[in-house]
């Protein structure tokens, strides 16, 4: 795991956190470090425990051990449980649902924390105004959510969370109830608005697309652990173990077990890299990047037999996926390619491995 810097200027420390039900350990020994101003985004499959971490940093869960500190104040512990409850620890959070209050205009709904944080009317009205203003809907101050759309709903509920100017925002996957064309669109305008707030923000997805348009860190979750934390150009190009490598870019990476022969670390009797470059394995895993994979017959460049099984076009180039065997393939070549489904192709390596693994997933140093 490599952690970025971190000083005293944290705006949240999780030390040590661990988060049990019964015998399930769901969050499992987490230390991250987040700078204020920072955008986190907690990736990972489901049930890796994004969202059991979410809800202790929001106030909702108590930790079985460890600690949580904002701005170096230790809001939640394992041996204090929930020591600043939600509406205290100055974070705001949005959840997939909107829940918000249906009998209440969007401007009373969005006004509802400021009352009870006891705000008077008058700095009520213009923080209103403002963050209407913020989210581009003052047009719908005065309808009801049955009145609105889904995406609009959701910019009431951020809305109504930025409103009382949290410290720290946490987003439980937001925009999960959104179509593809407005996703991209909220995706921007949180950005813009976690911007123009200030707040640190943390933000749980289990989409990597997501998570690599928005994130300035990235916690990679897997099975309650990170297993790898940084910045997300950083984990696409340094990933330390296959987990990460194959879990973020897209079209997917390919990873190829390979045992050494000779010289050589060879995928079944085709010699693929320098043995020299894993000492002392006998076998490891060969990461090739899609766009590292071509196919047909390239002078030079090892070449396998494969079979074809779809091709997708994406921006001027074609995702071609084919199997070896049982393993599958994910190369890019540039225009339109096609072939029928069995069809029996060549794939090419076009370059040397982008990082070497053990057979155990992790990253050989190189
Ligand atoms: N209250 C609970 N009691 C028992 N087990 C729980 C409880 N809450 C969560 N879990 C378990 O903890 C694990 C992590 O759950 P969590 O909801 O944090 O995952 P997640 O990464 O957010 O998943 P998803 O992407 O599907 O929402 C899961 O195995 C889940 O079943």
């Amino acid at each position: 795991m490599n952690a970025l810097n971190t000083t005293t200027a944290d705006a949240i420390r999780i030390t040590d956190l661990v988060k049990r039900f019964g015998t399930f350990t769901a969050v499992d020994h987490i230390d991250i470090a987040v700078p204020k101003g920072a955008f986190l985004v907690l990736v990972g499959p489901s049930g890796c425990g994004k969202s059991t971490l979410l809800r202790m940093l929001a106030g909702l869960d108590e930790p079985s051990a460890g600690e949580i500190a904002f701005l170096g104040q230790t809001v939640s512990s394992g041996t204090g449980g929930v020591l600043s409850d939600p509406r205290q620890r100055n974070a705001g959070l949005v959840f997939q649902s909107y829940a918000l209050w249906p009998h209440m205009t969007v401007a009373n709904n969005i006004a509802w924390p400021l009352k009870v944080a006891k705000w008077n009317k008058e700095m009520r009205d213009a923080r209103v105004a403002e963050v209407l203003a913020l989210l581009g809907i003052d047009e719908l101050r005065d309808r009801y959510p049955a009145e609105i759309s889904g995406g609009q709903q959701q910019r009431v509920a951020i809305a109504r969370t930025i409103a009382p100017k949290p410290a720290i925002l946490l987003f439980d996957e937001p925009l999960s109830n959104l179509d593809a064309k407005l996703r991209i669109e909220m995706r921007s305008e949180l950005m813009r608005i976690h911007r123009a707030t200030g707040a640190t923000s943390v933000y749980v997805t289990h989409d990597q697309v997501e998570a690599m348009t928005m994130a300035t860190h990235v916690a990679v979750l897997n099975n309650g652990r990170v297993e790898q934390f940084g910045a997300p150009i950083d984990l696409l190009r340094q990933p330390q173990t296959t987990f990460v490598a194959t879990f973020l870019g897209t079209p997917p990476a390919n990873l190829l077990p390979v045992e050494k022969r000779g010289d050589s670390l060879a995928f079944g009797d085709l010699p693929l890299a320098d043995a020299a470059l894993a000492p002392g394995l006998t076998t490891a895993q060969l990461l090739y990047r899609a766009q590292d994979i071509g196919v047909g017959v390239v002078e030079g460049r090892p070449s396998i037999a494969a079979t074809f099984s779809e091709a997708a076009p994406i921006a001027g180039q074609t995702m071609v996926t084919a199997m070896v065997g049982d393993l599958r393939f994910t190369g890019l070549v540039d225009g339109y390619f096609q072939a029928a489904p069995g069809d029996a192709i060549q794939l090419s390596f076009l370059r040397d491995p982008d990082a070497i693994f053990t057979s155990g997933g992790e990253r050989v140093a190189q």
